[in-house]
């Protein structure tokens, strides 16, 4: 029986305005599928297949009968029995290394994936909080570096130096007739692990899981894309497992050419699909983003989605503090990292304070920045000053502070700046040690924020514990990968937030689908940025918790999303999706923005599947 439209936009206005993920069906009866295959074709079809859920008319219907056990099981009984198998699995390898542990789960899930997309989403959909730290960081940083060993099945598509030329047809064998979101890298900087090659495709997979999950995108309709332009990782070169191209990675234009290739065929085929560019190294970031970004629908989750999310961060410190926002132009922010995601945060920050301050202009305002990278403090001293960093960098004069020189470390930096905020994007485990954390205590803010923000796990610069334990209980913790609260003691708790780019980008790369941008403009990403800022209330920032529990990312999701379609529409940058013309998209108020991105997302339930042939 189908509910009706009146019915299902009131129940998604009530899931959208609780406090609850918009996780349950909004039909109970989904529209059927249509089918050109039969009988093991649809079994080993991962789309299609239901295992022991087909029911008995369906196995008639599509010649499955005998193909199958006789007993039809229900979606909630495989549901259940998965949820066992992975609990059991838990109980059986306590006490196992923990690598070993998060394999197995990652094999587990991954097996699923394989086998049935639709019980996969649900329950990654409905668990999310336990599940993404094996699909997404830190797990997928373990599988990217064993990718090769792992490998069992190709998922997305690879496309490498040596398919120059062949591209614009190679993306015909892609067999969808539609792709809407593509994620792609090429390997040189996964996580902060470094180059990993062809072994990087783990990313884009990994980031297109939250796609759907958190996006509602449709599975069918998300591609993830590994450039394999060779690795300079030695050790993978050296292996005879290793998987990718055995030669050093281009360089220069003939990098270029086969970016540039990439993106003429997909856009091609698929001229209306976003692009996420992932964990490319530094100078490819900024260079493929400069010369796509007014081109092509795309953006860079390191630089741009990093941002947004630090942004959130940073204003909820403010708050923290029991401060007006407009004080964020005063806040002391010591950096450490000045990459693609250290200069993504720190020019967004700047653009936020010079908006908060009516300015606009380069060089106005003061620089509330320290940077250091592995060379220390940035100063206007150092040679060979990165164009990108150069505005940041630290001089001399009355407004600086005495004996902070060039190359400083950061424990001396920490000590004389005194900072409201000491964030990391440095790629370097255990950098905030107990002489920076307990200098961070002499803060000139009454709640000092901590922000170890690299990924994975083993690359945070610092953990909870050490955070509450040096700097002390009125510290604001958050981390790029999750770690577990830390009890104060007296039932309070010492908050530790999830610092992620997986609050935005699902939202950034939505909402530009759903109003048909054009291309994705700095307002866009603004608007997704601020949206998550005002997510969280101030009882909750009191606390010290400043992004919302990863359970609830679907709801945020859908918030963020209106928030990127409605600046687009400002911007005149939306063409409209499907049936809803730009004219429509503008005459919405914000909370038809909101039920409209609720209703175009993707639920996985099974469809009875119908065969046309
Ligand atoms: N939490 C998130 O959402 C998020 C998003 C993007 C990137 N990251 C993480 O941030 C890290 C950096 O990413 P990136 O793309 O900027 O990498 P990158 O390689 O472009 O930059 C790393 C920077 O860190 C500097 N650095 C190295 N050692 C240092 C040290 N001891 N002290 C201070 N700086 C040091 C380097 O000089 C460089 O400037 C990675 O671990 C990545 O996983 C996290
Ligand atoms: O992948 C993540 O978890 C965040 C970010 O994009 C990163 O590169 O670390
Ligand atoms: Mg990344």
């Amino acid at each position: 029986m189908w509910r009706s439209a009146a019915r299902r936009s009131s129940q998604i206005r009530r899931l959208l305005s609780s406090s609850a993920p918009p996780a349950g069906p909004l039909a109970t009866v989904p529209a059927p599928c249509i089918v050109q295959k039969r009988g093991n074709d649809i079994l080993n079809d991962p789309w299609y297949n239901k295992d022991t859920a087909f029911p008995l008319t369906e196995r008639d219907r599509l010649g499955l009968r005998g193909l199958l056990p006789p007993r039809v099981m229900s979606f909630e009984q495989q549901y259940e029995r998965f949820i066992n198998s992975y609990r059991s699995l838990e109980k059986n390898t306590r006490g196992e290394p923990d690598s070993i542990v998060a394999l197995a789960k990652w094999r587990i899930l991954n097996r699923l994936h394989d086998r049935n997309e639709t019980l996969y989403f649900r329950v990654l959909i409905d668990n999310i909080k336990d599940f993404a730290p094996v699909i997404y960081t830190p797990t997928v940083g373990l599988v990217c570096e064993n990718y090769s060993g792992l490998f069992r099945r190709p998922r997305g598509m690879y496309f490498t130096a040596k398919d120059k030329g062949e591209m614009m047809s190679m993306i015909y064998n892609w067999p969808q007739e539609k792709v809407d979101m593509i994620v792609v890298t090429d390997g040189s900087r996964i996580l902060g692990l470094g180059d990993l090659g062809v072994q990087g495709i783990g990313i884009p997979i990994g980031k297109l899981d939250l796609y759907v999950a958190a996006a509602g995108i449709n599975p069918q309709k998300i591609l993830p894309v590994i450039l394999d332009v060779g690795t300079n990782n030695e050790k993978l070169l050296d292996d005879n497992l290793y998987l990718g191209l055995r030669q050093p990675r281009l360089e220069g234009e003939e990098y270029m050419a086969v970016v540039d290739e990439f993106m003429e065929a997909v856009h091609a085929r698929w001229p209306k699909a976003v692009v996420q560019f992932e964990d490319f190294q530094m100078k490819w970031a900024f260079e493929t983003l400069q010369r796509y970004r007014n081109r092509f629908c795309m953006f860079n989750d390191d630089v741009q989605g990093t941002a947004g999310v630090a942004l959130a961060g940073l204003l909820g410190a403010v708050r923290a503090q029991g401060r007006p926002l407009h004080d964020f132009t005063k806040q002391k922010i010591v950096v450490a990292g000045a990459g693609s995601a250290g200069i993504g945060v720190l020019s967004m920050a700047k653009q936020e304070m010079l908006r908060m301050l009516g300015k606009t202009g380069e060089g106005e305002g003061n620089n509330q920045f320290w940077v250091l990278d592995k060379d220390g403090l940035i100063t206007k001293d150092r040679k060979d000053l990165d164009p990108a960093v150069s505005s940041f960098a630290r001089g001399h004069g009355p407004d600086e502070i005495p004996d902070l020189h060039e190359g400083a470390s950061l424990v001396e930096v920490v000590r004389k700046v005194k900072p409201h905020v000491l964030l990391g994007l440095s790629g370097v485990g255990g950098i905030f040690n107990e002489e920076v954390l307990k200098a961070m205590k002499e803060s000139d803010s009454p709640r000092p924020a901590i922000f170890a923000m690299s990924n994975p796990t083993t690359k945070a610069e610092c953990t909870p514990d050490d955070v509450f334990k040096h700097v002390g209980e009125n510290a604001i913790f958050a981390s790029g990968s999750p770690f577990s609260n830390v009890s104060l003691g007296n039932g309070k708790t010492g908050y530790a937030n999830q610092a992620n780019n997986m609050y935005l980008f699902p939202g950034i790369g939505l909402g530009a689908l759903l109003s048909g941008a054009r291309h994705i403009s700095d307002d866009m990403l603004q608007a997704g940025a601020e949206c998550l800022a005002s997510y969280i209330t101030d009882d909750e920032i009191q606390k010290g918790i400043l992004f919302p529990e990863v359970s609830s990312i679907r709801h945020i999701t859908a918030r963020v999303g209106a928030a990127v379609v409605r600046a687009a529409v400002a911007e005149d940058l939306a063409e409209g999706y499907r049936t809803v013309g730009p004219k429509e998209l503008g005459s919405m108020s914000e909370s038809q923005t909101v039920d409209y991105v609720a209703r175009n997302m993707w639920y996985p339930i099974y469809s009875p599947l119908v065969n046309n042939k």
